[in-house]
């Protein structure tokens, strides 16, 4: 009999689940539930109800295990991946007390300046715990509740992240781990400990709000009684520490270790590393996070990826495979077009306000093959932008892991190595964050029970390159791309100048 483990990825678009066969390394099961962002007034606001995941959660769980049959007795443990930053608040019986402002809220960036104000600017933050307060993060967003809903602040008794509050309800226990709350702005990075003047600052209760915190590598809890009767487990399953989903994403791109670089195409586009040291950035366009092994994982995000070919697919009615059809017939630079994607606000380059541009408008280009073409490339280039800023910083990757739901395209990839200038390549799944926390929990477990257990070990035998995706950039295109890149700057820049002074 060999062990299952589930790994769930609680996302921004849907949740994900799959189960891993330890012993086969084989995905068995695999289920996902969609759900909607609450779009507020002004712009800027963008929630969601946890309730929303725990429904998801249960249905991925629930499809999985009937899938399963009576297989589902060899379930060991499950580990839960989540969209990062987001803010849920819990009131003295544990009931959530308003929806969660989410990693892309950006209606907090009048409670960020408070806070940098407040410690000498963004570099006195930086100084005190890593990392810049930007309006993703999820300190601001507290203080956004403290000073629009008093009320609802007053019944505030515990925060949690979300993937935090989704182990809470599998296992009853609240705690918190490095990796997600390295992305609350008020983890000092450097010795994993509270920053007690920002928490004291935003409020004196902040501190006691907070759950334990503590290592990623260990078992969060067990199932409560009542799941385990409902799935038809056995009563000692664990629940792992889990973590953010870029964190997870990384085991579950094989990154624990310096040297390999992973870029994810979800809702927001990521860039990551894992480092054995906190790499701090002056600038805080690299955030300064915490990994899920008790290293650190330095982290580009930018908010616009799939939200923009979503928006473009939308727009003409398009499949995916229509909309990939599209942008691989246009030709590479979408003859002119550019689209600058920040339909969201951005973070890097941090421009909460920005909005979405397409330049370049000509009449004979102005078709839907090059705004599918120019909505992928716009949203790479953001990535791009970052890439640049951790080559600065010595990371300079020849060969990257894409992730996520956008690497499953094919067009996607190649003008990805294009814009990049690296080889890419994706995993056997797409599922990276969700099989990193079934791998998660599986280490966690063995750890546990005492068992010689290693994650370079458990990550080299489960995760797989798929060779077949890798593609190489082609030096034409990257010049090409080169000279996108720069005009995507120069515009940008011009863009902050229109909108901001
Ligand atoms: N072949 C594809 N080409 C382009 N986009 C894709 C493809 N497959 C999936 N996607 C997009 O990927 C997105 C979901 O990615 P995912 O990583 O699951 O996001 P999240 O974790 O943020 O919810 C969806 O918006 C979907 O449209
Ligand atoms: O804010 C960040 C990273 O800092 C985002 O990467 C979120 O973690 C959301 O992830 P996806 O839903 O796009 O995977």
């Amino acid at each position: 009999m060999s062990s299952l483990f589930i790994g769930i990825d609680s996302g921004t678009q849907s949740t994900k689940a799959i189960v891993l066969d330890l012993e086969s390394g084989q995905i068995v099961a695999h289920a996902h539930r969609k759900y909607d962002l609450i779009e507020g007034l002004p712009a800027g606001h963008l929630e969601q109800h946890p309730s929303e995941w725990i429904t998801a959660v249960e249905g991925c769980i629930s499809e999985c295990v009937e899938h399963l049959g009576d297989r589902r007795k060899d379930i060991a443990g499950i580990g839960v991946s989540g969209q990062q930053h987001g803010l849920v608040v819990l009131d003295k019986d544990d009931q959530v007390v308003r929806p969660a402002k989410l990693w892309c809220d950006t209606s907090t960036a009048p409670q960020c300046e408070q806070i940098a104000h407040e410690f000498g600017g963004q570099p006195g933050c930086i100084a005190l715990a890593g990392n810049a307060i930007l309006p993703g993060y999820t300190i601001p967003k507290l203080l956004w509740l403290k000073q629009n809903e008093p009320q609802n602040f007053a019944k505030v008794t515990s925060i949690l992240l979300p993937h935090d509050y989704i182990n809470f309800w599998l296992s009853g226990v609240k705690r918190m781990e490095y990796g997600d709350a390295s992305g609350t702005g008020i983890l000092d990075v450097r010795q994993r400990t509270w920053n007690r003047e920002i928490c004291d600052f935003v409020d004196e209760r902040v501190l006691s709000m907070l759950p334990p915190l503590g290592s990623s590598q260990e078992v969060h809890g067990t199932i409560r009684p009542e799941l385990v009767k409902k799935w038809g487990l056995n009563d000692n399953v664990i629940v792992s520490a889990g973590g953010g989903d870029n964190m997870m994403g990384a085991i579950g791109t094989g990154n624990v270790k310096p040297g390999i670089i992973t870029a994810s195409f979800g809702t927001s586009g990521t860039l990551y590393g894992v480092a054995d040291a906190p790499v701090v950035d002056g600038q805080a366009e690299v955030a300064a996070f915490c990994d899920s092994n008790d290293l650190w994982l330095p982290l580009v995000c930018t908010m616009n990826v799939t939200v923009v070919t979503e928006q473009v697919r939308e727009m003409f009615g398009w499949t995916i495979p229509q909309l990939e059809a599209a942008a691989a017939e246009a030709l590479p630079g979408a003859e002119g077009l550019l689209f600058l994607p920040y339909l969201n606000g951005e973070r890097t380059p941090n421009l909460p306000n920005g909005t979405g541009v397409i330049h370049g408008l000509r009449p004979g280009n102005m078709n839907p093959r090059n705004l599918a073409r120019a909505a992928m490339e716009g949203a790479t280039l953001g990535l791009a932008y970052g890439l640049q800023r951790f080559r600065e910083l010595g990371m300079n990757p020849a060969e990257i892991r894409l992730t996520g739901g956008g690497s499953q395209s094919k067009a996607w990839r190649q003008l990805a190595a294009d814009i990049f200038n690296a080889e890419v390549v994706t995993l056997a799944t797409a599922e990276g964050a969700a099989l990193g926390s079934a791998i998660q929990a599986a280490f966690a477990l063995q750890k546990r029970d005492g068992k010689a257990t290693n994650i370079e070990e458990l990550t080299s035998r489960l995760v797989t390159l798929d060779e077949s995706t890798r593609c190489r950039p082609d030096p034409a295109r990257v010049a090409l791309y080169a000279e996108k890149l720069e005009q995507f700057s120069r515009l940008t820049q011009r863009l902050r100048e229109v909108e901001y002074l």
